[in-house]
């Protein structure tokens, strides 16, 4: 079993500690806030003996064997470096950090100290995301050609002290969701460009990226964007992000022979996104609903990929490697770049 600590007891962090229960390779034992109080309350809600207030303590403690770290992304990079250095595995929430050059470095480090690291973009762990990939790989549409995915939620109602509004904790849509559509747009390409038939995770890298978007002037945050890819082998996509709207979390990929259709990509744990199935299509002929079963709840289907990749004596897991997470890193750079979407990190 492996021994989790969790770092940060806000919104995903209580998701990832329910999910934990679930899962059957590994069990939270601890958690770490930056207040005593807050650590406290977090274990006793999910009836854990170990609470500590600072980050640093939990990653001094001898019974924890990964973290999970789940604060605002800025913060993400110096918790990162601190757990390397104290021989902590880690699943480090997505985006890994900010920027290319901190990732770069955070997973050096990890190299350096001989710990597991992933950025946690659950949804690739998950059976629906796989039955994707299997399809794709079958040949079942051909040659891919087109990819759209999108990811947009109505941000609005958590209000301007929400870490999503403000510039100084990593705020805006392309850093909180937008990376989804990338990562997912990413997978599917180096899929469709991997030849050997072998799921090896890693996605591709886009040849080119242009974005438009919008920058609230009092936040300087992105509200809304899309950006157009192109990969090789004659692969495009279009992504679409935004924390204005409904949720639409739905992805598609157009081959030369049929195409598929997802409906909730990102969050298949909750009905409100949508239905969990993929949907299949040879062109001219009627489509086939696929239903995707699932076992356990999505975190945990993470928590337990992790576990069997660190059990196995690996440093990544196959399903978000370092070599994905550093191209994740530079797509995303150039996406923001592209909309002159700035932060302290990019200094
Ligand atoms: N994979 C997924 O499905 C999801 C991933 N995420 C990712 O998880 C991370 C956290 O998101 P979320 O849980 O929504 O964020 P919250 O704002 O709800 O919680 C963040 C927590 O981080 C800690 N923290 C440390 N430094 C700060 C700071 N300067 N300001 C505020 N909080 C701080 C706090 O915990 P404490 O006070 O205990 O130290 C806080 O409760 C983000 O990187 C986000 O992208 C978020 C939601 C879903
Ligand atoms: O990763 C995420 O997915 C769900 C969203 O609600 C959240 O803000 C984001 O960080």
């Amino acid at each position: 079993m492996l021994k989790w600590g969790i770092i940060g007891t806000g919104n995903i962090a209580h998701t990832f500690a329910k999910a934990l229960q679930l899962a059957e390779k590994g069990k939270l034992v601890a958690v770490g806030s930056r207040s005593i109080e807050t650590a406290q309350k977090f274990a006793q809600e999910f009836g854990i003996d170990h609470s500590f207030g600072s980050y640093n303590e939990l990653l001094a403690f001898d019974q924890v064997d990964i973290v999970y770290i789940s604060t605002p992304h800025p913060q993400h990079y110096e918790i990162a470096l601190s757990a390397a250095k104290a021989g902590k595995h880690m699943l480090v929430e997505k985006p890994m950090a900010m920027t290319e050059a901190h990732i770069k470095s955070i997973l050096e480090t990890a190299k350096e100290h001989n710990v597991f690291v992933m950025e946690a973009y659950m949804y690739r762990c998950h059976p629906q995301t796989l039955e994707v990939v299997k399809l794709i790989q079958s040949g079942a549409i051909g040659q891919v050609k087109l990819i759209r995915a999108n990811f947009l939620y109505d941000g609005r109602p958590l209000g301007p002290t929400s870490r999503l509004w403000i510039n100084e904790l990593g705020g805006g849509a392309i850093m909180d969701i937008g990376g989804y559509p990338m990562s997912f747009c990413r997978l599917v390409a180096g899929i469709a460009n991997n030849k050997s038939g072998e799921y090896l995770g890693g996605g591709a890298n886009p040849i080119k990226v242009k974005a438009t978007g919008y920058i609230q002037p009092d936040t300087n945050v992105d509200e809304w964007s899309n950006a157009s890819l192109e990969f090789e082998g004659k692969i495009t996509a279009q992504l679409f992000t935004g924390i204005f709207a409904d949720s639409d979390c739905s992805g598609e990929v157009w081959g030369s022979k049929g195409s598929i259709k997802i409906a909730n990509l990102w969050r298949p744990d909750l009905a409100m996104y949508g239905p969990v199935r993929v949907e299949f299509t040879e062109y001219g002929k009627e489509t086939k609903i696929i239903p995707i079963k699932q076992e356990t709840n999505l975190y945990a289907y993470e928590a337990d990929a992790v576990a069997d990749a660190i059990a196995q004596g690996h440093h990544e897991c196959k399903y978000m490697n370092w070599q994905d997470t550093l191209g994740q890193a530079h797509a995303m750079d150039a996406w923001r770049k592209e909309i002159g979407l700035k932060y302290k990190e990019d200094q």
